[in-house]
């Protein structure tokens, strides 16, 4: 650029707008994403939240305004039939989805889920999160998420393997290792992205890092399987440590009983804290006196291999009781690690927390607490650790992972742990100063939103109007 450019170059004014004004507008740009997308409720209560928290950032400057509007906005949105044969020869359909998100901050980066109740709003609320999620762990990474109303319960081996392999068939076309990086969620674990790695292989002819959660003899990252618990859990320590307590002795709820929970159990168990119960979508299983890493170990064989019902889990133990389809809210402990999946505690269950103690809430799942839940949270002054901060140790060792693969390097266990435990040491810090900054106090749900947003915000105003 010559001197005479550069000395064109005026930044935008800074537009400063009367809090009413700031007000209608929050309330304009809600009232037309209703217009447009009212049936998407998921999408609508994630929105909604950040909105909400992003006021004192658009009473500064209006331009932050203008981009979350665009930003509520996908850059893609790709619908698509998976058709597949099942064992007994039928012809089956499902649905395949993936919204690149947000492309501002690097790749299109985020998990595929397969599960029945997946629609096109739960997987915008995921990409939605992901997108300030990706931007807090400071990784040069876009967001994204996908997924298929495909239900793996009941399915063979071989027919999980066909259907990936013909979800990849179509995905493929829109993905790579700078352009979107899917990765695992629910029901998509190591057995998963291996049959959708070998068939983008297949198609590509490419030995690439398109996908992060690999295998690691074939260019996975350690540590990225206990990721997301493990980040979950240190998020927590250093939410502890500022209001001067530890895990010593304290008593936790984890529900859920898929990957990210069995991790969140096995980190608390290692700071010596007591995990009281674990549950599936069929109930919850306690504990009374707490697993013990044998428990632990049983509930893993049992998810992972025999992947069976959590009622099965009374066959390994004498001491456990099953308590069907209901939830582990109401269970007197001092900690909650949601590990299960969206809207998991609504306001009633919040409330029962309070009652018992509870001191705080880190969601190791994506948005388990309903608006209600959070406010009663916030009301009881407890600690709480939003998703997109407390679980974005997954998606960071993902970055590392592709940072792994472009270095045809696999970095040592001790070195990812690392990495993970600082990155997660500077979410809770930077989440903490944003909403200091913002004179917020230490509302860190605010100020992960804030933190998390003005990254990709001013990338998408320097890179301009796309
Ligand atoms: N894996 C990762 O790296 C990351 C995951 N997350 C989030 O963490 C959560 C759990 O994911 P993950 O552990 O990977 O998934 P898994 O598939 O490994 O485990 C999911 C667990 O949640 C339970 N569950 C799923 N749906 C429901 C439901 N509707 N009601 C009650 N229980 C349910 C499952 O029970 P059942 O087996 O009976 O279905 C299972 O115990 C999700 O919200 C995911 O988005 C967030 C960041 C990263
Ligand atoms: O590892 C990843 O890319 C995605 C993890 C994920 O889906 C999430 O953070 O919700």
């Amino acid at each position: 650029m010559s001197e005479q450019h550069l000395d064109d170059f005026v930044p935008a004014p800074v537009i400063v707008l009367e809090p009413t004004v700031v007000e209608s507008r929050i309330q304009n740009i809600y009232k037309t994403l209703v217009e447009r997308d009212g049936d998407q409720k998921e999408y609508l209560e994630a929105v909604y939240e950040v909105l909400d928290a992003l006021k004192p950032v658009f009473l500064k400057d209006e331009k932050y305004i203008e981009a979350f509007e665009r930003l509520i906005e996908p850059e893609r949105q790709i619908i698509f039939r998976v058709p597949w044969v099942d064992d007994q020869g039928k012809q089956r359909i499902n649905r395949g989805y993936r919204v690149q998100m947000s492309s501002a901050l690097g790749p299109y980066k985020g998990g595929l889920r397969f599960h029945p109740t997946v629609n096109l709003s739960v997987i915008k609320f995921l990409a939605f999160e992901q997108t300030f999620k990706n931007s807090l762990t400071s990784l040069m990474m876009g967001a994204g998420k996908g997924g298929s109303d495909f239900d793996p319960r009941g399915k063979s081996h071989n027919e999980v393997q066909r259907f990936c392999q013909s979800f990849m068939t179509e995905l493929f076309k829109y993905i790579g290792p700078d352009t979107d990086v899917p990765a695992g969620d629910i029901n998509v674990g190591a057995r998963e992205i291996g049959f959708l790695f070998g068939q983008y292989k297949r198609l590509t002819g490419n030995f690439t890092g398109t996908l992060t959660g690999k295998d690691t003899k074939w260019g996975g990252s350690l540590i990225r399987p206990e990721a997301t618990g493990y980040g979950c859990v240190y998020f927590a320590l250093n939410y502890l440590k500022f209001r001067n307590l530890d895990f010593a002795g304290m008593k936790c709820l984890v529900s859920g009983s898929g990957n990210v929970a069995q991790y969140t159990a096995e980190k608390l168990l290692e700071y010596g804290a007591t995990v009281l119960t674990v549950s599936d979508s069929s109930g919850y299983v306690l504990e009374p006196a707490g697993f013990t890493r044998k428990n632990l170990d049983d509930i893993m064989h049992l998810k992972n291999i025999v992947r069976g019902p959590l009622i099965k889990y009374l066959e390994y133990s004498s001491t456990a009781q099953f308590f069907p389809n209901e939830k582990p809210w109401g269970v007197k402990a001092d900690l909650a690690f949601p590990s299960a999946t969206q809207n998991e505690i609504d306001g009633d269950d919040a409330e029962k927390m309070v009652a018992n103690g509870v001191l705080g809430v880190f969601e190791g799942a994506n948005m388990p607490s309903t608006p209600e839940a959070i406010l009663a949270y916030r009301k009881a002054k407890m600690m709480f650790g939003p998703a997109k901060a407390a679980n974005a140790g997954g998606v960071a060792v993902s970055g590392l992972e592709m940072a792994q693969n472009s270095q045809r390097q696999q970095w040592a266990r001790e070195m990812v742990d690392e990495r993970l435990s600082t990155i997660m040491k500077d979410i809770f810090e930077s989440s903490l100063k944003a909403a200091r900054d913002y004179g917020l106090g230490d509302d860190i749900q605010a100020g992960a939103n804030i933190a998390g947003f003005l990254k990709v915000a001013d990338a998408m105003i320097e890179q301009g109007i796309v």
